[in-house]
């Protein structure tokens, strides 16, 4: 894999709290990768090494082969919008817009017209007189029309009503297909974009969980149903990652260690279908009661061998 983006055993630490812990992980070049993990599990930090906004405590991290931070010829071809980006206060939209042309040499100004038709933007308003969702609808013009090598969207759509994320995703895609390049996007609306991801990096409590192919997770797991006790032997001959039974009846998300043959199956009484990515990272991600996250413990590790 040709490589835009690396962190080499980065860790971050804000005081006493350590946000993120030995992560060493890679981002290829034209790419949608979905960087995933529970509230608190480092993504915003991650992002904010990425776009030089942090400087980690230890360990390197290069975006286009160099360090980013404070680095204009790097940074000019990374473009982040955060959750809760702020604005100058007399700032229009258009103001906003403007402003974000001048900054990525690859702004595509027909781009940025037509995503500000199609999510209905006021150009004229102040954009403190937007609403939650409008402000939302103007980061993501942004992001895509920068057309920089680097996007990354860390939860951008706070506010946008599901026909405008809906939008977004299909901008999303077509302006990819048209113009591939490297996408980094933070969500827990899994379900709504693992149709998009080409990669998956899943952070808990500061550290790599999973590090993985969209498609080989697709083909990794499934979630078996049919009498409790035959799906229970057939999560040994497997891993299981999550399991419940009511009366007589056993559903199990399993990790498969080798092939499944569906005459197999069908022999054993047992259905199954491929495990919905939120669903697996759930399971992935899931604590015991009571174990708080806290970065330096592993959570769940039953996929790490999947891991490519
Ligand atoms: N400036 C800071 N000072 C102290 N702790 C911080 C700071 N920024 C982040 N943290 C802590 O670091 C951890 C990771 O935060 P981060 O914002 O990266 O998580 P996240 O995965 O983006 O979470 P969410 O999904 O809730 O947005 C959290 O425990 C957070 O409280």
């Amino acid at each position: 894999m040709s490589a835009v983006a690396t962190l080499t055993d980065v860790t971050m630490r804000y005081r006493d709290h350590t946000a993120l812990d030995g992560v060493t992980a890679a981002f290829a070049t034209d790419g949608i990768t979905g960087l995933l993990g529970r509230n608190g599990a480092g993504k915003t930090t991650l992002m904010q090494l990425l776009t030089g906004h942090r400087v980690p405590t230890r360990g390197r991290v290069a975006v286009l082969g160099a360090d980013p931070y404070e680095n204009d010829a790097v940074l000019q071809q990374v473009c982040f919008v955060k959750e809760s980006q702020r604005y100058p206060d007399h700032f229009r939209v258009r103001d906003a817009l403007s402003a974000a042309a001048t900054l990525f040499p690859g702004w595509d100004d027909d781009l940025a017209r037509s995503l500000v038709a199609d999510f209905d933007l006021p150009a004229r308003r102040p954009v403190n007189k937007l609403s939650r969702g409008m402000v939302s609808a103007v980061g993501i013009t942004i992001g895509l029309a920068s057309r920089a090598p680097v996007t990354l969207f860390d939860e951008p759509y706070l506010g946008l009503d599901a026909v405008a994320r809906q939008l977004f995703y299909d901008r999303l895609i077509a302006d990819y297909a048209e113009v591939p390049r490297t996408v980094i996007l933070s969500t827990h609306l899994i379900e709504e974009i693992s149709g998009l991801l080409e990669h998956v990096l899943l952070l808990d409590a500061g550290r790599v969980l999973l590090d993985a192919d969209a498609e080989d997770l697709r083909a990794a797991a499934l979630t078996v149903t049919g009498p409790a006790d035959r799906v229970a032997a057939f999560g040994r001959r497997h891993s299981v990652l999550t399991s419940d039974t009511l009366g007589g009846a056993g559903r199990a998300v399993v990790r498969l260690s080798g092939p499944v043959d569906a005459a197999d199956l069908l022999a054993w009484g047992l259905t199954a279908e491929p495990t919905p990515l939120q669903q697996l990272v759930v399971a992935l991600s899931r604590r015991p009661a009571g174990v708080p996250a806290q970065a330096g413990e592993r959570g769940r590790t039953a996929f790490e061998e999947v891991t490519p």
